[in-house]
């Protein structure tokens, strides 16, 4: 992918934090993302590590006691940050949209699907024609035609359905056609295929896969798994306790990765161990993001700390569009 080209979508210095009774949670920690035209970027770490928080922050979907602390979060250049609540609506949903984790819970039950399809279109779709019939009517060919593109076979009679009628992968598609109904130019997917078994997570992926070339669409894909971002996604963002510790290009970072956890995690999953090594888990637990030493995120769990890792520890530019959280790594000057 070039990096020529502006980026869709751009963050910097991200924060989010979570006001509990036990204290501030840094769930997010000054994460910047690039996400370019086109491009599939896949963003893995292990539960909590801050990945749906970051896109949640994007969408202005963040709720009490969460809110954005600090940092700039830009689409095609505009500051969203800076944007009414109305406004937002509006670029969510037309330009923007996120699939949640686990479907029957984001579907609104007492809605047939083809209702909800029609909310997004009749919110957003500025192509619609004027009158209510005539509108109704194309909003409905689009409703079935956005279901056909996922896949579900009879969709004009499926628009009738209610989502606890679907079965779980159903259940995904729909909430994918309901997201792409406006034709975003961003979909995140939060860990699209975790409820389905996996035949079903493929066929999801493969979906995706597609329909992102088909309408020219970048794709954010929020997995545990990187045997899925080596499959689906250009670049890979690796996150640990609320803060990126190593991005670039998939390939290069699964050949040769660089941060202790990205080989942790490498290591930790069957189909792509480095060659030659046993699988084995990450010891360890992720730390408390209430009381967060300054010192290296990893460090308790990292079996090449040093003393220094003791200090902060800043993003290094590797170069190869690489870079890595970890005192470890040479700096490359630009
Ligand atoms: N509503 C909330 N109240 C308090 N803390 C929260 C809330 N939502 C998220 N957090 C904090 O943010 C951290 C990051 O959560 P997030 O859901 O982004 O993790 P994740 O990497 O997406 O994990 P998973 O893979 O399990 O979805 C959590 O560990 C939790 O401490």
């Amino acid at each position: 992918m070039t990096t020529t080209a502006s980026p869709l979508l751009q963050v910097q210095g991200l924060r989010t934090v979570f006001d509990t009774r036990a204290g501030r949670v840094f769930a997010v920690d000054g994460v910047d993302v690039t996400v370019n035209p086109g491009e599939c970027l896949g963003v893995v770490g292990e539960s909590g590590s801050g990945k749906s928080v970051t896109f949640s922050s994007v969408m202005g979907l963040v709720r009490a006691p969460g809110r954005i602390e600090s940092g700039s979060i830009r689409f095609e250049g505009r500051d969203l940050r800076a944007l009414s609540p109305p406004d937002m609506r509006k670029i969510r949903g037309r330009d923007m949209a996120m699939t949640m984790q686990d479907a029957l819970t984001a579907l609104n039950p007492a809605l047939t699907v083809g209702e909800q399809i029609l909310e997004v279109l009749f919110a957003h779709d500025e192509t619609l024609p004027e009158g209510r019939m005539a509108r109704r009517r194309a909003a409905r060919a689009k409703a079935v035609e956005m279901l056909e593109l996922v896949g579900i076979a009879s969709a004009g009679d499926r628009l009738q359905y209610y989502p606890h009628e679907f079965s779980g992968g159903m259940r995904q598609r729909i909430m994918i056609a309901i997201a792409l109904a406006c034709r975003p130019k961003l979909l995140i997917a939060d860990e699209p295929t975790t409820a389905l078994d996996v035949t079903i997570q493929a066929q999801v992926l493969e979906l995706i896969a597609d329909i992102r070339v088909r309408l020219g669409m970048s794709v954010v894909l929020i997995t545990h798994d990187l045997g899925v971002v080596s499959e689906y996604c250009d670049r890979v963002m690796v996150m640990y306790a609320g803060q990126v510790v190593e991005e670039g290009p998939t390939a290069s970072v699964i050949q040769n990765p660089q941060h202790p956890y990205t080989r942790g995690l490498l290591q930790s999953i069957p189909r792509l161990s480095l060659r030659g090594q046993k699988i084995k888990p990450i010891e360890g637990q992720v730390p408390d993001l209430i009381d967060l030493p300054p010192q290296c995120r990893f460090y308790s769990r990292c079996s090449e700390r040093l003393d220094a890792c003791m200090n902060r520890i800043d993003m290094r530019e590797l170069g190869e569009l690489r870079r890595a959280r970890c005192i470890r790594l040479p700096e490359v000057k630009a």
